[in-house]
């Protein structure tokens, strides 16, 4: 094919909506830089952009080889190749291209190296990259592998009598919690994944005390330790949630008094500087810090990971914690979930056994030994939060397993589970969705609860921040949550239509007092990140601002902000399940579409069920939806 018939095929694809603007542009600069490239290059440089728009940091051409479809997920998920005709003679193109083909092309090609250099892709084995993410690839193995050797082949006694006094053999055997502990005590990386409640920060402030302790039996010296997460939401949780467990804690003042209480987002963490995507730490200028945690990690994707590692100096430890079945980031790279892979066999080699015995007291039936990160991941596996009598609890189990007879099981069982509803709804106009929406009181509440306390401002000014805040908390007792953006079901139709519920009289104005926005960039000149939500309300001046919770404070201190600097903010009554990760709210409604397609998956499910506190409404309005989206996992 002569070049321009390359490109214009390509661009066929992109009409045909299974490529982007973006892809093809890529394809044209690898033309641009070699004109002679081969289709097989051009193409596969247009499939590796596309790749990473998917969330994938490589293209895979094994796979590729087998089942260019699948590998590629286009046409989509809904409209199988094999059931498309026209989709399957345009996949046909690949048709020539076994594995072998693919290598023997891309071998040929001055745009590919396998390593070091400087050319736009590289080739690793059967993985074609950016250069640019197999950098990133390149230093989350480099950097973890440095800290998964063993630090210590022992613990000091006074250490094992501190894991003692801290762990009492309770009803849950093994004890996973202990067993996290132990292990981080090992070597300077440690993952801790748990679902909900299942007592990853309990571990955390137990895990800190240790470590203070050992540096201190040790060293002599105290340990400069920080705490970040991907949002500030996320962050405001973590601190908010190593407060209350300190509570619950019988520790000396001196090692209380170590443990960071106050969790920075990542992006303020590493130093982000405006309108760069470097960050002010890197190797060169390294974070001040002998311990690193970062808590739900599941939120970091592939660049965040690369460069939080390039930051870290070479002895200091890291330890993520999250829940390694939530969706991943939507930039590419699923980090944690790659990372956790097998973390539910607990398959430990001989000296990790050894270890844990040793340590932990712990007899673990035997696994064939995983990988490396394997041997330093510990998956907590009780919910504390949620008893055997929680729906919620049954029912994020049962879609994590993948049971969706059981799932519909659960949902059907209204009377054994108060804290589940599911509703069938008609159409989009539902009296029974704008009434679930509206709700004021009661162990559901919808938004007529925030709505209310925002139209009874205190009759003194001075009292008006106190007021803000309470309104910011009041709204976050309740979420609407979709899986897609478009669409009567999307976040565009249901914002529309909860707007006129909820304030008839607005007319066509977009600002308007009780409005809820969501910041739609970060924005370091007005400190707001991605995803930071805030509500319009008149100040004392009666003039209409924006009010925000403090970036990472769950302390009650706020900003006003005026609508003006905000163009882009986005009404936010319903939001996607992905920008709601790492929240959690009172009641949380989701609301599933009528068709399935590609992002409504098993994960998706899970994380918007796991988002909800105290009371879950499942939103249908095709009974078949939910049951599919649990049979299709991302993994
Ligand atoms: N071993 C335990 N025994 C009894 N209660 C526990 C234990 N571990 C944790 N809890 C309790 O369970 C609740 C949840 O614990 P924690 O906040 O540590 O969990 P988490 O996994 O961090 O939760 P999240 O889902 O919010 O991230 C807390 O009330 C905590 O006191």
């Amino acid at each position: 094919m002569s070049q321009a018939a390359v490109l214009e095929r390509i661009e066929h694809w992109v009409a045909l909506g299974w490529l982007s603007r973006l892809d093809h542009a890529f394809a044209g600069f690898l033309l641009d830089l070699e004109p002679a490239a081969a289709d097989g290059v051009v193409w596969a440089g247009a499939l590796v952009s596309h790749q990473l728009g998917r969330g994938e940091v490589y293209l895979d051409l094994e796979k590729l080889g087998a089942n260019p479809g699948l590998a590629l997920s286009i046409p989509g998920d809904d409209v199988r190749c094999a059931e498309d005709e026209a989709s399957g003679r345009e996949l046909a193109l690949f048709n020539a291209y076994t594995l072998a083909d693919w290598l023997r092309t891309l071998a040929q090609s001055s745009l590919i190296a396998a390593a070091e250099g400087n050319t736009p892709l590289v080739l690793h084995g059967t993985r074609l990259y950016l250069r640019r993410y197999w950098r990133y690839q390149q230093i989350l193995d480099s950097e973890i592998g440095l800290r998964l050797r063993p630090a210590r082949d022992s613990l000091p006694a006074s250490l094992q009598a501190s894991l003692s006094a801290l762990f009492d053999s309770g009803p849950e055997q093994p004890d996973w919690q202990k067993i996290a502990c132990v292990l981080a005590l090992r070597a300077r990386f440690a993952i801790v994944t748990g679902g909900p409640g299942t007592g990853k920060t309990t571990t955390l402030t137990k895990l800190l005390s240790l470590l203070i302790r050992l540096a201190a039996d040790e060293q002599q010296r105290k340990l400069a330790i920080l705490l970040a997460a991907p949002t500030g939401k996320a962050a405001a949780r973590v601190s908010e949630s190593i407060t209350n467990a300190l509570e619950h804690l019988a520790l000396p003042d001196d090692i209380r008094r170590q443990i960071p209480k106050k969790a920075a987002t990542l992006h303020r963490l590493l130093g982000s500087r405006p309108d760069s995507r470097r960050f002010q730490h890197h190797r060169h200028n390294p974070l001040p810090a002998d311990i690193v945690i970062v808590d739900e990690a599941s939120m970091i994707d592939l660049e965040m990971m690369a460069a939080l590692l390039d930051a870290l100096p070479a002895t200091a430890q890291l330890i993520l914690l999250g829940d390694k079945d939530q969706l991943a980031s939507v930039e590419a790279g699923s980090v944690m979930g790659d990372l956790c892979r097998g973390a539910e066999r607990a398959a430990y080699d001989p000296a990790a056994q050894q270890w844990l015995s040793r340590y932990a007291g712990a007899i673990l039936p035997g696994a064939e030994a995983g990988s490396a990160i394997n041997q330093q991941t510990a998956m907590l596996r009780h919910s504390h939060r949620f008893g055997a009598r929680s729906g919620i609890g049954q029912l994020a189990r049962a879609v994590n397993l993948g049971d969706a007879d059981l799932a519909q099981d659960i949902l059907a069982d209204k009377a054994g589970y108060p804290d589940l509803q599911h509703l069938l709804l008609s159409d989009a106009a539902d009296a029974r969705l704008q009434q679930l929406i509206t709700a004021e009181a009661g162990d559901a509440p919808g938004y007529g609860h925030y709505r209310r306390i925002m139209r009874q401002p205190p009759p003194d000014p001075a009292d008006y921040d106190r007021w803000a805040w309470e309104v910011l908390q009041a709204f976050d007792r309740f979420r609407l949550l979709c899986a897609l953006r478009r669409g009567d079901w999307g976040v565009e139709g249901l914002n529309q239509r909860i707007e006129q519920w909820l304030f008839p009289g607005k007319k066509s104005a977009l600002w308007y007092p009780g409005r809820p926005v969501m910041i739609s960039h970060n924005d370091y000149n007005l400190g707001l990140m991605n995803g930071d939500i805030g509500i319009a309300l008149a100040d004392a001046g009666g003039k209409l601002r924006v009010v925000f919770p403090d970036a990472e404070n769950s302390g009650g201190n706020i900003r006003w902000v005026s609508p003006m600097r905000l163009p882009d903010a986005e009404t936010a009554f319903a939001m996607t399940v992905h920008k709601s990760q790492g929240s959690e709210f009172q009641h949380v409604a989701l609301v599933l579409p009528e068709t399935r397609g590609p992002v409504l998956t098993r994960e998706l499910v899970y994380t918007g069920i796991t988002r909800a506190k105290a009371q879950f409404t499942l939103l249908e309005s095709r009974p078949e939806v939910f049951k599919q989206a649990i049979l299709n996992s991302i993994r």
